[in-house]
């Protein structure tokens, strides 16, 4: 894995945390996004070399609107930035880590993504970010 690619934090109302957000980090949200097949909007803040991923359920069964559910708002992932995220699939299903999406999927901000169960990695849920090439 490169590097930690950005840390997603379920929120209730992206609105309200965007602001929140922009008051805590001192600089405004530099994108807005919906990605419809996970049932997210989400906004995106950078600090320094980091990145911050605002994620509000748009429809009650979606991952984030369960996950508010049961815990609240709060840290929901953390993304790391891979290349070939086929090969690192493929390694992480050899070490016995269940691959929530063996087929990488359409993210936010560019990427193409594919999840881990939290169970397998100490309550974390990971996700793992590609670059879509132009
Ligand atoms: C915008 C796109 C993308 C990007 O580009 O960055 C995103 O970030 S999308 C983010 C939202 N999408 C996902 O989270 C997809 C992957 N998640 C899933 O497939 C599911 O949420 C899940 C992890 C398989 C859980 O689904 P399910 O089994 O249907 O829900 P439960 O609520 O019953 O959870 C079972 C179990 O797992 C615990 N859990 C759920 N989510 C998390 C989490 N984020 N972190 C830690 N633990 C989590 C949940 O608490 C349950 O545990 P128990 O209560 O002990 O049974
Ligand atoms: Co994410």
């Amino acid at each position: 894995m490169d590097k930690i690619e950005h840390i997603g934090i379920a929120v209730a109302n992206l609105a309200e945390s965007n602001a929140l957000f922009e008051k805590l980090l001192g600089s405004p949200a530099y994108k807005e996004e919906t990605v419809e097949s996970e049932g997210v909007r989400t906004s995106f803040f950078k600090t320094g070399p980091n990145k911050i991923e605002l994620l509000e359920g748009t429809r009650p069964d979606s991952p984030i609107s369960k996950f508010i559910a049961k815990k609240g708002p709060g840290i929901h992932h953390i993304a790391f930035a891979v290349t070939d995220i086929e090969a690192h699939i493929a390694r992480l299903q050899k070490e016995g880590f269940r691959v929530l999406n063996e087929t990488p999927k359409k993210g936010a901000d560019g990427k193409k993504v594919a999840f881990l169960h939290p169970k397998d990695s100490n309550g974390v849920l990971v996700e793992l970010c590609e670059d879509i090439a132009p």
